[in-house]
């Protein structure tokens, strides 16, 4: 049986537990919407509780089943083998992408597909060449000893993911797990779950150990993302999404005192000097409010510029939304839509708010006329607003859209303070070309992560993470192992 099953009605997407596909154990399923038509393309067979048991106790007792007993050099031939047949199938995972997002189709096969191999290529390259530690120890006896850490899975981890990158999101996290020798349970989002259940074709592909790789479909409270995150068997519980989520999330993982890694949102600012190539600033910046229809949890949504060149930027970044033209077919392709009709309203809330608050619309606002097999699906204008002040609501909460105020600044400490004034810590962009200033202010933002001159450049050996209401935890690199490993020290006199 494959992920998806055709049938008269409609394509239906299955969960994957312990190595085969199945319907949930109590009949319930929920629509699959595209997002660029609003029309239903598929039904989602949501899992039980005790389908959610049943993918626990899979990925518990694949621990101790042949996975477990797998060298590292073993498991990362395995974990390898998954990035090429990833590769082999890019076209299967881009279809079930740009199905479930909307999205253009060549923001999707440049970034999210690519992803999902390379964070398993990634973590098989870091697990296999990571050095472990020692030291010699002087006893007070006058002798020796060796002490030395061993690293070891944290057993069964909970992978519960968004909507806005659903392969790279999830690979981001189930790469390195598998890479330490842990199983995974994931919930994909409820938006977006064909390329989570379409994954475990890859892993039955490849010999992945059944148990090892897991997908339960559903929602959050009262659903298969709380079931999971409340299962006393899941050993750590790594999350991406809003805030609030991570906030009811670690309540459960506080039960059984669970680890977490949460990746959380943000309101990222950036800041552009007047000595700022504009060229640069303009390209980096209007790819930072507008990609993936603003829905990128480093999005820039509030940019502050220094006076002297405001009015120039903002008629550069003006022209560059008004190229940012909403559909996704034909040559006009690039602004794809919002995730959901739920999500347009709670955008074009923040569009109306702006206004209320006095804001003045440099371009966009609204809804864009579209027709066609478009007619229906979730699209808004891309957005500019200035004559906003630092404090209005659209420059302090997280909207999640293709939007951005932007706002005069004078000072370098200003503009600091301004840029560090929010509960959140993801990320932020500093834009000059005087590099003492750029190294010093890019030091001065309370982020996990700062570009200077640039925008969503990864390299995926970097600590990756935010702080404050952003976040819990780095992932990238080898610091991925310190949230998929548990380490032991031991200690030897000689
Ligand atoms: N920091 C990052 O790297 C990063 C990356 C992408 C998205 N995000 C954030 O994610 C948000 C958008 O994604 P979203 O709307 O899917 O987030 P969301 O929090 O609404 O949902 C995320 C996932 O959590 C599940 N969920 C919801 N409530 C739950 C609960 N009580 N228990 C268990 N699971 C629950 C959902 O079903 C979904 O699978 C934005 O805030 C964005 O900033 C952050
Ligand atoms: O929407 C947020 C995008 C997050 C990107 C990553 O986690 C990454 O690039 O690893």
């Amino acid at each position: 049986m494959t992920s998806t099953s055709s049938s008269p009605v409609t394509e239906t997407i299955l969960n994957f537990i312990d190595g085969s596909y199945r319907k949930g154990s109590e009949g319930k399923s929920f629509p699959n919407v595209n997002p660029a038509t609003g029309s239903q393309i598929g039904l989602v067979h949501e899992a039980s509780q005790a389908d959610v048991a049943d993918a626990v106790a899979a990925a518990k007792a694949a621990l101790t089943g042949p996975w477990g007993k797998m060298t590292t050099a073993e498991r990362v031939k395995l974990i390898a083998a998954v990035a090429t047949e990833i590769e082999r199938r890019a076209d299967d995972f881009l279809a079930a992408e740009v199905a479930d997002t909307g999205k253009p189709r060549h923001v999707a096969s440049h970034i999210d597909i690519p992803r999902g191999a390379a964070n398993f290529r990634m973590f098989a390259d870091v697990v296999s060449t990571m050095p472990g530690e020692s030291f010699n120890t002087s006893t007070p006896d006058g002798g020796q000893a060796l002490n030395y850490t061993v690293r070891k899975p944290k057993g069964v981890v909970a992978v519960v993911c968004p909507w806005n990158f659903p392969l790279l999101l999830m690979t981001w996290k189930v790469g390195p797990a598998l890479a330490c020798g842990n199983t995974v349970v994931v919930k994909p989002s409820e938006e977006t779950p064909r390329t989570a259940a379409l994954l475990g074709e890859v892993m039955n592909a490849v010999g992945m150990p059944k148990g090892v790789y897991n997908v339960v479909h559903g929602f959050g409270p009262g659903s298969a993302g709380e079931f999971l995150t409340s299962n006393p068997d899941v050993d750590a519980i790594t999350f991406t999404g809003e805030t609030g989520t991570g906030q009811a999330i670690m309540q459960k993982a506080a039960i059984g005192v669970r680890d977490i890694s949460f990746e959380l949102g943000g309101k990222n600012p950036a800041i552009v000097f007047a000595d700022a190539d504009l060229d640069k600033a303009v390209e980096g910046l209007s790819r930072s409010v507008f990609l993936n229809t603003g829905q990128v949890c480093l999005g820039t949504e509030r940019v502050y510029v220094e006076r002297p060149i405001f009015d120039a930027f903002v008629a550069r970044m003006a022209a560059a939304a008004q190229g940012f033209k909403p559909g996704v077919t034909g040559d006009r392709a690039y602004l794809g839509p919002l995730i959901s009709a739920e999500h347009r309203e709670k955008v074009l809330g923040y569009y109306r708010r702006a206004v209320e608050d006095g804001a003045t619309v440099v371009t966009g606002g609204g809804v864009p006329e579209i027709s066609g097999a478009e007619a229906g699906g979730f699209f808004v204008e891309p957005t500019l607003w200035i004559d906003v002040a630092h404090g209005d609501t659209v420059m302090r909460e997280e909207i999640f859209g293709p939007c951005c105020g932007i706002v005069p600044f004078d000072s370098e400490d200003e503009v600091i303070a301004l840029a560090n004034d929010t509960v959140y810590g993801l990320c932020a962009s500093i834009w000059t070309e005087n590099m003492s200033r750029g190294h010093r202010v890019a030091a001065a933002m309370d982020v996990g992560v700062c570009w200077v001159n640039s925008w969503f450049l990864r390299d995926l050996r970097t600590a990756f993470g935010g702080s404050g209401h952003s976040g819990i935890g780095r992932e990238g690199g080898v610091h991925s192992l310190e949230f998929y490993t548990e380490i032991t020290n031991i200690c030897v006199k000689l």
